[in-house]
């Protein structure tokens, strides 16, 4: 996934303007500890592509409202102020059910105009997801968590509602800290950091990488695991699988399958990543991008102004506009068709017009890359929780050598998968240093 080349991938440094989280934390330390600390592309609160946001709404690009100013007035495509919303939420009570759907959690405490446009288009901007069958328990935990712990999310970010565990932070991470990072991104693209991941293991000549070897079959043994792989027989005595979760279910042994039963249950969504280049500067607003509520465009989920927050990436050979228009997610079977079948050549054209009709593009971009991502991006449906719960409840009770992380369990984002790596390697060895 990161060899695309494709620079749109970043970091947020927060969920949901919900406050610093813990994962915030990890990567910057990460990226410190392989050298990369100098390839880092911060782009601070202060940046248009962090303070301006856009929702493609009735075929017009609407800046989200921001700040207090923004919250007090009407802003189109909303029929009132956000205050309204704000202020009514600290009343309503708090939900009973052990989980529910974002749009159900954010309708009942926001109104419905909120779920609609708003989080409809950010559950398609983060999961290529459908807000009606995501779960805010597994996909906005500090959500969820605000109106268990204070009735409210508006008090829940206000008073904190019970932090995922402190890390302490690196030196990386405390600048990103004191210079405001609302995102970043790598000199090289995103892929630098996989690449410079391996690079520092081979180094260290304390790990042996095997790579372009697909995991086949995995089979406990009387010290461990011995995994059947396309590049021959690895023996562990701990796997800490970070493969998705249908890939381990089909790799597991038989006699664990109420295991790989559960594996299989979590599903995926394909987007369709499309790269553009045009010539010259065509952009009519500066931000990050627009994201699109389902509503409006089922099979285009937002466009990406990749120009903007990362200037660094452009070509030297003059001004040129670099746009990421991703496509698909929960809708793609239905706009699309089968991810097997699909051409190209559609793919593009739709895209194409999409910037045209979104961003006024009068004539064709000079380079363009179509990516079809196969099954990318985990779905945490209702129940999911409960699910990774008895998963890895399972692997305990059996003491099973075996630690889940990846994207498929504790969070879609890059992030999240750091952090989900971190903790398992904490578990097996104590804290790290
Ligand atoms: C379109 C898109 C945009 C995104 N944008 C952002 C963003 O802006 N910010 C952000 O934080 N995150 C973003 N993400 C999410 C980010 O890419 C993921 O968080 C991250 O890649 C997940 O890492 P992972 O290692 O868990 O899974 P993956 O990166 O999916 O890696 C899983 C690996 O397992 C390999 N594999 C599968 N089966 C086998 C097998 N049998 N044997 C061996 N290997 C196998 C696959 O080839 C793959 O390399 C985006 C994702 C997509 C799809
Ligand atoms: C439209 C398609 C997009 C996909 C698919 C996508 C994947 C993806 N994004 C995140 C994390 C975040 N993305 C955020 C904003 C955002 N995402 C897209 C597009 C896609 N990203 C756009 C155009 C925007 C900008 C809109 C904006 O509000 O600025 C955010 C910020 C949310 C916020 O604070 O408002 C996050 C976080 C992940 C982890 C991911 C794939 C798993």
């Amino acid at each position: 996934m990161w060899g695309l080349g494709c620079n749109a991938w970043r970091c947020t440094v927060d969920h949901l303007g919900g406050g610093q989280v813990f994962t915030w934390l990890c990567l910057p330390v990460q990226v410190q500890d392989i050298g990369l600390e100098n390839e880092i592309l911060p782009v601070p609160y202060s940046h248009n592509a962090s303070k301006n946001r856009y929702l493609y709404v009735n075929e017009k690009l609407h800046k989200m409202p921001s700040g207090l100013w923004g919250a007090l007035q009407t802003v189109s495509p909303f029929s009132r102020p956000i205050i309204h919303s704000i202020a009514k939420e600290i009343l309503v009570k708090k939900g009973k059910e052990d989980d529910e759907s974002i749009h159900s959690f954010v309708s009942r405490r926001l109104g419905k105009e909120l779920a609609d446009i708003a989080i409809d288009s950010l559950c398609r901007g983060v999961f290529a997801g459908d807000c009606r069958r995501l779960s805010v328990r597994s996909c906005f935990p500090p959500l969820y968590r605000a109106e268990q712990s204070r009735g409210s999310i508006v008090l829940g970010m206000l008073l904190g509602s019970g932090q995922d565990q402190a890390v302490r932070p690196g030196a990386l991470a405390k600048r990103s800290q004191e210079e405001s990072w609302a995102q970043w991104s790598l000199l090289r693209g995103m892929g630098s950091l996989p690449e410079g991941l391996a690079d520092w293991l081979q180094q260290s000549g304390k790990a042996q990488l095997c790579s372009e070897a697909a995991v086949k079959e995995m089979h406990l043994s009387s010290s461990g695991w011995e995994i059947q792989t396309d590049g021959g027989t690895i023996s562990a005595d701990h796997v800490i699988s970070a493969l998705p979760a249908d890939a381990l279910a089909s790799a597991l042994p038989p006699a664990l399958a109420p295991l790989s039963k559960q594996a299989q249950e979590i599903s995926y969504v394909t987007v369709a990543v499309v790269n553009l280049e045009y010539q010259g500067a065509i952009l009519p607003v500066e931000g990050f991008g627009h994201l699109i509520p389902s509503t409006e465009n089922k099979g285009v989920l937002g466009v990406v102004y990749d120009s903007v927050p990362f200037p660094q990436h452009n070509s030297p050979k003059g001004v040129t506009t670099r746009l990421t228009v991703m496509m698909g997610g929960a809708w793609f079977q239905e706009v699309f068709g089968s991810p097997d079948t699909v051409s190209e050549e559609s793919l593009l054209a739709v895209a194409t017009q999409a910037v045209r009709a979104h961003l006024g593009a009068g004539y064709p971009p000079s380079w363009s890359k179509v990516a079809l991502q196969k099954n990318c991006i985990p779905q945490y449906y209702l129940g999911h929780w409960k699910r990774v719960e008895s998963m890895r409840r399972y692997v305990a009770e059996k003491n099973l050598p075996l630690s889940l992380v990846g994207s498929s369990y504790d969070g879609v984002s890059v992030n999240d998968v750091i952090n989900s790596g971190r903790v398992a390697v904490e578990q097996l060895l104590g804290p790290t240093p």
